[in-house]
């Protein structure tokens, strides 16, 4: 009996030991750690608004949101200054505390930037694989990217840049222009028959996001589009899934809190894992020589090649990487072509310039990739269109290491939030008609349309973690608006409602309802 008892007692002490030292951890990771991290910003002078303690400053950016997500809130009215409308509580805190700051995400403290020389002096004397990306959203997003190039760092990234950048010159890309017209001639046919059965009125957005889906599956896996639409479903159900929702990323247990949400997206991330990994491998399995026209292709070659140095992919890491290009690629192409399209129907002299340029250029032929880099006018329509609806808005890092900035040291562990939509609606920058849609001003300075500081437009990231597909889509870009610039001309149907917001990317929150007229 004695012995049992001492045994007991041994065991309570060592579970009461266990739950403060759980407790202990609890308290230093969620309260402690964060509140020294607020004190050596405070005294590197970064200011900011006031946190409070679990939600740091998610409930002020919450209520902004629940009044921008009234239904009155669109307007039939088409202003392109947006930045207050898409992020309000930045711009409010840009007000009184300027343009760099910190703010908190839950527990997590990340130091805001739309000061281009601020960002030029932070990020000069880091690599690209010294930069690390916030471990809070890798953990959040982990079944979208996996450890895809957007995610992974250090000599890893530089494993994995090192296989994909190949694939992606555009040499290489040449050979998927081809699906890239097959799928924009399917949809124009479809416009096309919905027009001579009397209903002009197409929203446009749903369209081209449906079709860049379909490209992007062509060319990344060659995969046909049942297939390639069951992985776009998947992935845009998790998308929503995961930023739909006010899930107050960054508080602690957050998961939990959210538990459906945390398990429907694991749930969904796992069957597009499963689909992929069984294209993958049966590529990788099959003796025919795989077809190089498509990205998995490409990586499969480079992979085979860099398999002698010890570099390639493995299949799980091909996984992650084509989930990766789906969603990195397939929505930011589709927005920059709906804003695209949104912009010329309000500037129809703008849609005659580009007809009049592609007869030039392009002729009346079919596509011809070689001619596309001809035409200049609609790289600039492109740019300006990136600048006033920039389709990723921000860029995000997290300091492995401490930096210094002129007197102030930004800590290590310090997440940042680099805010492109503010830069690129910076009158400091671009002047009085910043907010007006101007395509010339990139014709005498193609990469920075006269922006007054060269770390002021990035649409495409910065330093050596500049997005990779760029080249991608230019090409699709061209393409896409040559054909439907040939085919047809359009207004803005009055039942647009004009309301950009964000879910992950910057979209038209209602569609974008045009009225179409064959040509
Ligand atoms: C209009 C279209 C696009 C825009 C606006 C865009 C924008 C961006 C931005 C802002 C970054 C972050 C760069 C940084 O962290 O500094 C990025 C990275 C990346 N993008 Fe894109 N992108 C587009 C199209 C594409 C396409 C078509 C693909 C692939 C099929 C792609 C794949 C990637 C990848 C893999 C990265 C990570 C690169 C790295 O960290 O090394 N993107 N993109």
């Amino acid at each position: 009996m004695m012995e049992f008892l001492q045994l007991f007692k041994a065991l309570s002490l060592a579970i009461v030991f266990f739950l403060f030292f759980m407790l202990w951890r609890l308290l230093y990771s969620c309260w402690i750690l964060p509140y020294r991290g607020y004190q050596k910003l405070r005294r590197n002078g970064f200011g900011g608004p006031t946190p409070s303690f679990p939600l740091g400053n998610i409930s002020d950016m919450r209520k902004k949101l629940v009044i921008n997500g009234d239904s009155d809130f669109g307007s039939s009215k088409v202003t392109h200054d947006i930045h207050s409308t898409v992020f309000p509580y930045f711009s409010r805190w840009q007000k009184s505390h300027g343009k760099v700051f910190i703010y908190w995400l839950g527990t997590e403290p990340f130091l805001y930037i739309a000061d281009p020389e601020f960002l030029r002096q932070m990020s000069a004397g880091v690599m690209g694989k010294s930069w690390g990306k916030p471990n809070v959203f890798k953990h959040d997003r982990e079944p979208m990217f996996g450890n895809g190039l957007v995610m992974v760092e250090g000599n890893e990234w530089v494993r994995h840049r090192h296989v994909i950048t190949p694939a992606f010159l555009p040499a290489n890309l040449k050979g998927m222009a081809s699906l890239m017209v097959e799928s924009t001639t399917n949809m124009l046919d479809r416009w096309t028959t919905l027009i001579s059965s009397g209903r002009p009125e197409i929203d446009v957005e749903e369209e081209i996001t449906s079709t860049a889906g379909e490209i992007i599956a062509k060319t990344s896996f060659g995969i046909s589009y049942e297939n390639g639409r069951k992985v776009f479903e998947k992935l845009r159900n998790m998308q929503i899934t995961l930023f739909k929702y006010n899930r107050s990323v960054g508080v602690p247990f957050s998961k939990f809190m959210h538990l459906t949400y945390t398990l429907e997206a694991k749930r969904l991330g796992k069957e597009i894992d499963d689909l992929l990994l069984s294209i993958i491998t049966a590529r990788r399995n099959s003796h025919v020589e795989a077809p190089q026209t498509d990205l998995l292709g490409l990586l499969l070659k480079e992979s085979h090649a860099d398999g002698l140095l010890g570099k390639a992919l493995t299949t799980r890491e091909l996984v992650d990487e084509c989930k990766t290009f789906f969603f990195a690629g397939h929505e930011t192409t589709a927005l920059a072509l709906t804003w695209t399209l949104l912009l010329l129907a309000m500037n129809p002299e703008w849609q005659d310039q580009l007809r009049e340029e592609i007869k030039e250029v392009v002729g009346d032929g079919g596509v011809d990739v070689t001619k596309l880099a001809g035409l200049k006018k609609m790289g600039w329509v492109m740019n300006e269109v990136l600048r006033l609806y920039a389709p990723a808005p921000n860029v995000q890092r997290q300091a492995r290491g401490d930096i210094r900035v002129d007197d102030v040291t930004i800590p290590d562990g310090t997440n940042m939030w680099i805010d492109v939509v503010a830069m690129n609606h910076d009158m400091a920058l671009w002047g009085d008609d910043v907010n007006e849609f101007k395509p010339e001003r990139f014709k005498d300075d193609g990469l920075y349309g006269g922006c007054k500081h060269k770390m002021g437009f990035l649409p495409f990231g910065f330093g050596g973690r500049m997005c990779v597909g760029r080249n991608l889509t230019m090409m699709e870009y061209k393409i896409v608006l040559t054909l439907i610039l040939t085919r047809f001309s359009f207004s803005l149907s009055p039942n647009y409602c004009h309301s950009p917001s964000i879910l992950l990317s910057l979209r038209p929150t209602y569609g974008l309802p045009l009225i179409l007229q064959p040509l």
